[in-house]
């Protein structure tokens, strides 16, 4: 590996370890991402065993992936708020609120899919 490859693999390595710090944060502050991904896990667990399509399963897992990646854009949300008012403040609020509105908005479209999915298969 010659010098400036070198350079780019361990940016690479460092962003990758970076991103990784900040979803172990999010895990240790933050109890919806921890309900979350319970819930994934049972997800996936009811999905093995009723024998979903594959297809039905790329479905489910980027049904997971986007329901934890706008939480995480979220807790990032909320820290960046903190961190630039601790007072009360409207524009605060409506930058929580709506950042908390998208993790919540997908999140009930991605269960009725799942219910969908479920009836789908069962009744096919
Ligand atoms: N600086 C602020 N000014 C006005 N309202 C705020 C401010 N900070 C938080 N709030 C409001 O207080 C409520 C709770 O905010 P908080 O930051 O504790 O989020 P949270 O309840 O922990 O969110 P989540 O459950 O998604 O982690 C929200 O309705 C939010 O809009």
């Amino acid at each position: 590996m010659n010098g400036r490859h070198l350079r780019v693999h361990k940016r690479l390595v460092q962003s990758f370890k970076d991103a990784n710090s900040g979803l172990l944060l999010a895990l240790a502050q933050e109890r919806n991402i921890k309900l979350q991904l319970s819930a994934a896990v049972l997800v996936l667990c009811f999905s093995w065993s009723i024998h979903v399509s594959l297809t039905y399963l790329v479905v489910i897992f980027v049904l997971i992936g986007g329901v934890i990646s706008l939480e995480l854009i979220n807790t990032a949300i909320e820290r960046l708020v903190d961190l630039v008012t601790k007072e009360n403040h409207p524009m605060a609020k409506a930058a929580k609120d709506t950042a908390a509105a998208a993790v919540w908005w997908f999140s009930v479209m991605a269960a009725v899919i799942f219910i969908v999915i479920v009836f789908a298969t069962l009744f096919h």
